[in-house]
């Protein structure tokens, strides 16, 4: 076992059996994040989501959810059979609701990224320039741009969201749609925000120069959609080295009684209620890559 962090607040696991890697061996660290639940009851007043979910706009997905479950293929999110839109064109129609969107990641963000940094360094080892894709309001990037100087953050996301005044000079904002292309960079982050349990998953092709990172957005997505946009996060980085950093999610099986298997499942169905084909996945279903490296961050 390779320990990544180790302190008062976070306890290493072992590896997970059965998770098998291309060239790298897997590592496998569940760390506790004692400290971050023991203050959630305080910063939950503080935090957007609450907010954003009582909204109408929000809520009303949730009064035709059961039409998704039962009707097969029925194709159109809750979001879109009540609002007419998809949560991403909604949002660039009505700024005030992007804001509070917008708003509810970054206070995610805010508690699960000092837990990466804090957990998973050694992901960030080398990497020199980063491209966060659907960065949201560069909330990610700039807590990773402070725990490490050396990095040039590149935020890149819809046109929309990247066109309010950014919250630092440091960090290069660009528009645009990841599925036609994303700006290079040497590592790419996908993250779609959202609570614990969370994954990230490093994909290896270098192990010292990470090039793409997407945090908590692959979840939007169905599989072929997902693949579209890792391939665009490939033909982002270097050919010869560079890796794509996910943070996701991870729905677990055979654990009746985890008190936060419900999470997972309630995540699953909010994508269900907001996104075309999004939704939540297990570790089997995220271990189909071949070349993987990761680790888990769970309460
Ligand atoms: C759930 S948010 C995650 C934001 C951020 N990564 C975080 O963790 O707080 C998903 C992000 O994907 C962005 N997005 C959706 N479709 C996109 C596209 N086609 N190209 C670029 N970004 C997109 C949204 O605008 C949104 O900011």
């Amino acid at each position: 076992m390779r320990t990544v962090a180790s302190s008062s607040h976070y306890e290493v696991h072992g590896p997970l059996p059965n998770i098998q890697t291309g060239t790298h061996q897997p590592t496998h660290c569940r760390l506790l994040i004692d400290a971050i639940v023991s203050s959630f009851d305080k910063r939950w007043r503080k935090i957007h989501g609450p907010l954003l979910e009582s909204k109408p706009t929000w809520l009303a997905p949730w009064h035709s959810f059961s039409t998704r479950v039962l009707e097969t293929g029925n194709d159109i999110s809750p979001f879109e059979a009540a609002n007419g839109k998809d949560p991403w064109s909604y949002f660039e129609t009505n700024p005030g609701h992007s804001q509070l969107f917008n708003d509810a990641m970054a206070c995610d963000t805010r508690l699960t990224v000092p837990a990466i940094i804090k957990g998973c360094l050694e992901v960030f080892d080398g990497v020199e320039s980063l491209v966060d894709v659907g960065g949201g309001t560069e909330t990610a990037l700039s807590l990773l741009v402070k725990a490490f100087p050396r990095i040039r953050g590149i935020n890149f996301d819809l046109p929309h969201v990247v066109a309010v005044p950014p919250k630092s000079g440091s960090i290069e904002n660009v528009g645009g749609d990841m599925f036609m292309s994303i700006p290079n960079a040497d590592a790419a982050f996908i993250m779609f925000s959202t609570f614990f349990p969370f994954i990230i998953w490093s994909y290896m092709i270098n192990p010292y120069s990470i090039h793409c990172k997407l945090q908590w957005v692959l979840h939007d997505w169905d599989d072929e959609e997902c693949i579209k946009i890792l391939k665009k996060c490939r033909e982002a980085i270097p050919e010869d080295k560079g890796k794509v950093i996910i943070v996701e999610a991870v729905l677990e099986e055979d654990k009746e009684g985890n008190e936060l298997g419900f999470v997972g499942l309630m995540l699953d169905m909010a994508m269900m209620a907001h996104t075309d084909k999004g939704k939540e996945r297990t570790l089997k279903e995220w271990s189909y890559s071949s070349t993987i490296w990761f680790y888990t961050i769970q309460r």
